[in-house]
């Protein structure tokens, strides 16, 4: 690039026209200061105005009132030639000349809260008003013209902007980064307002979902790599504000794209229980859950179900972190602890081993929807969470055997609900409200129960209750888990050998509950 092409354009006439009316006086007045000449639409003049620094109406400019409730106010071409003129060229230069036009050097617009106002609950006529149709077309023309014009969307940028004026305005690399940012502005606006429209007014068919999905992300963070080091990975945020993306890192190291996956997998775990819980997840499966009285015992319960499969785990815990939980997790070599807030105390205590990384997430995992994509394109789905109906052991039907105390049917509704945080074909073992073995990720259900069986060990089998993300194809699972001892069964039933599997833990006199819900994860 030459530096010719690279030059600063002064800034000489801008036009403001803005919602949020943050850091507007102080950039009015630096502007002015700076010898900027200001033209600005209503509130935004008004505010311009009283804060003594002199601005032209748009009005003035257009010899047209604002009109329509405010829906037409820059929408004119003495606006928009004056911000679209390309001042590179002669024949624009003279056009404008011959209509009498004046061009903008600095346009800084932001637009009406679309997204908040949906987000408040109004009705459908208020978020629909609250669509603006001027700015973005303002925003959208000065960017494509960034040869001759600076566009800003941000009150972040309006330091850039007096720094700007003051050094004899934006060269155009500078320019061209603004104008990528105010279309970014603008399309993630549209994405909100196409989406609203979507879901709200597109034809209704029996799909239940939008026939346009939109979603924007913005980079937070480069990753240092992704599941591997030779892949180059990056964190992105929805501008919700909220969420394990969007946590607040009291402590540690930067986290890494594995953290960020096992994490995620460690909220969902921790979250569907009502008392306190703590899940330890390694690659995305539990090595233990477990509810206590408080946090300290729940971690110290999920801590004993695998000791040697937690080292280097990941947390999450769904209450505050005590100082007592913090301390024994300090003990314990731990890669992240993510939990709703800390104790006094408790952040002191995880700090003093430098490389834990502790996060603070304040709410519950939300999203209502999965999108998974595939080649070529995504899947979506309704998230799975824990159903009124088959998830209530008052609901469940008691297959085979006597019918459990309620406080049995509690350690086996616990072994349900641990269960579906565990990788499909999935197993889980409980007993006293923790996991005592576990069972991911087997291509069969029988290699499960093998699998959960053994790392449970003979004694904390026996008399544990187990729960199984999906129906017994086959009575085998049942002799597998009889000949451990186990005292009851959950488990969805629906299978179309049924008969024989009940059958089986008739037989070995294992109570047996199906739950007609099943929670594959995979
Ligand atoms: N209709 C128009 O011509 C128009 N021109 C600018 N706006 C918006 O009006 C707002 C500023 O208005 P005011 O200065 O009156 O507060 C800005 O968010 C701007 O994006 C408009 N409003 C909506 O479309």
């Amino acid at each position: 690039m030459t530096a010719e092409s690279n030059a600063k354009r002064a800034i000489r006439r801008a036009l403001v026209s803005v919602y949020d009316k943050t850091g507007l006086e102080e950039l009015a007045r630096g502007l002015h200061e700076a010898g900027v000449e200001l033209v600005s639409t209503g509130s935004t003049a008004g505010r311009i105005a009283a804060a003594g620094v002199p601005v032209t109406k748009v009005e003035e400019l257009t010899g047209f009132p604002e009109c329509l409730d405010g829906r037409v106010k820059t929408l004119h071409p003495r606006v928009h030639a004056g911000i679209l003129a390309d001042l590179r060229l002669p024949d624009h230069q003279r056009q404008l000349e011959e209509l009498g036009v004046e061009p903008f050097d600095l346009v800084v617009v932001n637009l009406y809260p679309f997204r908040e106002t949906v987000a408040s609950g109004a009705t459908p006529d208020e978020c629909v008003e609250q669509i603006d149709i001027g700015g973005p077309s303002m925003v959208r023309a000065a960017a494509k013209n960034h040869p001759s014009v600076a566009v800003v969307t941000s009150p972040a940028r309006y330091a850039d902007v007096l720094g700007a004026v003051r050094d004899g305005g934006f060269d155009l690399t500078t320019r061209k980064r603004l104008a990528a940012e105010a279309f970014q502005h603008t399309a993630a606006y549209d994405v909100a307002v196409a989406s609203w429209f979507a879901s709200s007014y597109a034809p209704v068919d029996d799909s239940q979902f939008p026939d346009f999905l939109g979603a924007t992300w913005e980079r937070e963070n480069t990753l240092r790599y992704g599941e591997n080091p030779h892949q180059p990975a990056a964190l992105y945020v929805d501008g919700s504000g909220s969420g394990l993306a969007q946590a607040e890192q009291l402590h540690g190291k930067e986290m890494s794209y594995n953290n960020y996956t096992d994490t995620d997998a460690a909220r969902r775990a921790a979250y569907d229980h009502d008392g306190p819980a703590v899940a330890i997840i390694k690659h995305a499966n539990p090595c233990g859950i477990a509810t206590g009285a408080d946090v300290a015992e729940a971690h110290r319960k999920a801590h004993a179900c695998d000791p040697l499969s937690a080292f280097g785990g990941v947390i999450a815990v769904n209450r505050p972190v005590s100082k007592e939980m913090a301390e024994q997790v300090a003990e314990i070599f731990t890669e992240v602890i993510v939990a709703p807030d800390y104790e006094d105390g408790a952040l002191e205590a995880l700090a003093k081993k430098k490389n834990i990384r502790v996060l603070k997430a304040p709410a519950a995992p939300a999203n209502p929807v999965e999108i998974k994509p595939i080649d070529g394109g995504a899947l979506l789905q309704v998230t799975d969470r824990l159903q009124a109906d088959g998830d209530d052991p008052a609901n469940w039907t008691l297959a085979t055997g006597e019918a459990l105390s309620a406080e049995e049917l509690a350690e086996l509704a616990f072994a349900w609900k641990a269960c579906r945080a565990v990788k499909s074909n999935a197993i889980l073992l409980a007993k006293d409200g923790a996991s005592v073995g576990v069972g991911m990720g087997q291509v069969n259900r029988v290699d499960s129960c093998k699998l959960a069986v053994e790392r449970a060990g003979e004694e904390r089998a026996r008399g544990s209750y187990v729960a199984s993300d999906a129906f017994f194809p086959f009575p085998d699972n049942i002799d597998v888990l009889s000949e451990a001892g186990v005292k009851a069964i959950v488990q969805p039933g629906g299978s179309v050998r049924d008969e024989l599997v009940v059958e089986a833990a008739k037989k070995a006199g294992v109570t047996m509950y199906f739950t007609g819900t099943r929670h594959f994860f995979h």
